[in-house]
């Protein structure tokens, strides 16, 4: 007869307690196991309790649609692309059928998306404070190239790094700007000449992303082109895009795969040449500063040469120590601003020089711009006052940011509770917000026309009520946290985009792109977004 024991009495016999005596190394798996089931169960709870809280708190809000239970919203996200749509086209669609607040629900995962001006101003402006960053799910792939630069970081010490940095971006820089993004795009030009007209192809998607890459690393870190086209393409292109695949596919963060042991060897290379450069820097800094002291030199210090050259200056005055915390800190900035600073600016450049290939009389007003400011062959200097009368260049740009907008989402997620709410729906804490840029830049008339004249003096964007109008064009966001470099942006696309079409105009390659219509399609996946299939030219001299 089979002996019936109950199931306590069996995990104590396998733990090896007999007779109130401890006799096996097992009980310490029991009890381990016990308190990981102990740890799950309370996690669970806590979830499930913030889940319920979460949803109470959205009910009101519209549901978007296409949700099934569990799973909410992760079906259509996931089969979008097979439309060649992206998540952001999706949501899109669902504040179309639902009005411009809607909450969905992936995975768990509960949020709203939003793309009223009103809505903007509370998360970008006047209660930005609350609407964090998100670092667990958007920004998360990117933490190990951001960690807690500019971008990715919040609270007092995004505070202090913006009052650091924010200086070293505006003012005085933006003159050098012109000068090195002229030598940039003259080097671009050169390069061109020996295509033009012969029917070869350039790839000028790629060719904006190595000058912008170029200009950042020379305004940053005074590098010459060789040395960007060297240090960069090996260390920080691969990094970047290794980053940009873990957004889709996220298990690529913790698999020890040899793509994973690439990406940290690089990481810690690209880590490796920047805090060198920072330190040889830094201590040239301190040796000029000592020599000039021994001197007794009065004179006023040198200009400085770059953005670090500032960044340094301002660490100076506020009598901060350099060590080992400064440098990870100064080296996530500078990252920061590499890629912050380069893919946006070619997606703006790439779409705007294939609109202007598609709309010949706006082609001409921005030729006449760049030469008025640089001469009829693109041969003068030009200085800020000449470039910030390229009006209609600059409403090219913007137009080209409106209707593709680069950046489609941004993504917060609330801090405490928000009473105030959205259009009228009080938040709770722990919500996500996909602040939606792209719908707002889509509530113009006939958005999908490419009209830069919304943008001159009196245009569209002038006509919106005083109250919105900085809430309906939002590349850059607004408020307190918004893109440092956007005038860096701008001033530099306005030399590129004005110079180069001074000089040549640009066919999309039939052979490459055969259907006119795909040629202004944006890619489902990749942000900040370009054209699904690139951009390849055939290049004209301009007469
Ligand atoms: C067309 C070009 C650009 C576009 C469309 C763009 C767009 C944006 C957007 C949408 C944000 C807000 C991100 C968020 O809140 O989650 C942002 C932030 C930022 N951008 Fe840009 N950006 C551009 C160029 C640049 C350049 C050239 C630089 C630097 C040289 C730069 C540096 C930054 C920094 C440092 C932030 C973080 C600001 C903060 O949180 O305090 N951006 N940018």
């Amino acid at each position: 007869m089979a002996s019936s024991s109950s199931p306590l009495e069996e995990l104590l016999a396998f733990a090896g307690v007999k007779d109130g005596t401890i006799s096996s190394p097992r009980l310490a798996l029991v009890v381990l196991g016990a308190a990981l089931a102990a740890y799950a169960l309370v996690f669970a709870v806590i979830n499930v309790v913030d889940y319920i809280r979460i949803a109470r708190g959205l009910s009101a809000i519209p549901s978007a649609p296409g949700g099934v239970p569990l799973l909410g919203h992760v079906i259509p996200m996931l089969t979008c692309v097979s439309q060649n749509k992206g998540a952001w086209d999706i949501m899109e669609d669902w504040m179309d059928a639902k009005g411009p607040i809607v909450k969905y629900n992936i995975a768990g995962t509960q949020g709203v998306a939003v793309r009223d001006p009103k809505a903007m101003k509370r998360i970008f402006q006047t209660g930005y404070k609350l609407y964090e960053k998100d670092l667990k799910l958007s920004y998360r792939p990117f933490l190990p190239i951001l960690g807690t630069g500019l971008v990715t970081s919040d609270g007092a010490l995004w505070q202090k790094q913006r009052m650091l940095m924010g200086p070293a971006l505006r003012v005085d820089v933006l003159d050098d700007i012109i000068r090195i993004a002229k030598k940039a795009i003259d080097r671009l030009c050169e390069k061109l000449s020996h295509h033009a007209g012969k029917g070869d192809i350039v790839d000028i998607e790629e060719e904006f992303r190595l000058l912008t890459l170029q200009v950042i690393g020379e305004a940053v870190l005074s590098l010459g082109p060789e040395e960007c086209d060297r240090v960069f393409p090996q260390l920080y292109l691969p990094v970047m895009n290794e980053a940009n695949r873990r957004v889709l596919r996220p298990y690529r963060m913790y698999l020890p795969t040899p793509e994973w042991f690439r990406f940290s060897s690089r990481m810690g290379q690209l880590n490796g040449f920047l805090i060198d450069l920072f330190r040889r820097r830094w201590q040239a800094r301190q040796a000029a500063a000592a020599a000039a002291q021994g001197e007794g030199s009065s004179s006023s210090k040198p200009k400085p040469a770059d953005i670090l050259d500032r960044i340094m200056e301002a660490i100076e005055e506020s009598g901060a120590k350099w060590d080992a915390a400064l440098e990870t800190q100064l080296c996530y900035e500078v990252k920061t601003f590499l890629l912050a600073g380069h893919e946006t600016s070619a997606a703006m450049l790439t779409w705007s020089t294939l609109e202007l290939a598609a709309h010949s009389q706006a082609a001409d007003k921005v030729v006449e711009e760049a030469r008025a400011a640089f001469g009829p062959r693109g041969e003068s200097e030009a200085g800020r006052r000449a470039v910030d009368e390229m009006i209609y260049t600059l409403a090219v740009l913007k137009e080209a940011l409106r209707k593709y907008s680069v950046v489609p989402v941004v993504t917060r997620v609330l801090a405490e509770d928000d009473p105030q709410g959205l259009l009228g729906y009080p938040l709770p804490r722990g919500t996500m917000v996909a602040c939606h840029l792209q719908g707002t830049h889509r509530l113009y008339e006939s958005p999908d026309e490419f009209r830069p004249d919304r943008f001159m003096p009196g245009g569209e964007y002038d006509q919106f009520d005083d109250a919105d109008r900085a809430y309906m064009f939002l590349p850059f966001i607004q408020g307190p946290r918004n893109c440092l470099g956007q005038h860096l942006a701008l001033l530099e696309a306005r030399v590129v985009l004005g110079l180069l079409h001074a000089r040549f105009s640009f066919k999309p390659a039939p052979s490459v792109h055969p259907d006119p219509a795909s040629l202004f399609m944006r890619h489902p996946t990749v942000i900040p977004v370009g054209p699904i299939r690139g951009l390849k030219v055939l290049v004209e001299q301009r007469k």
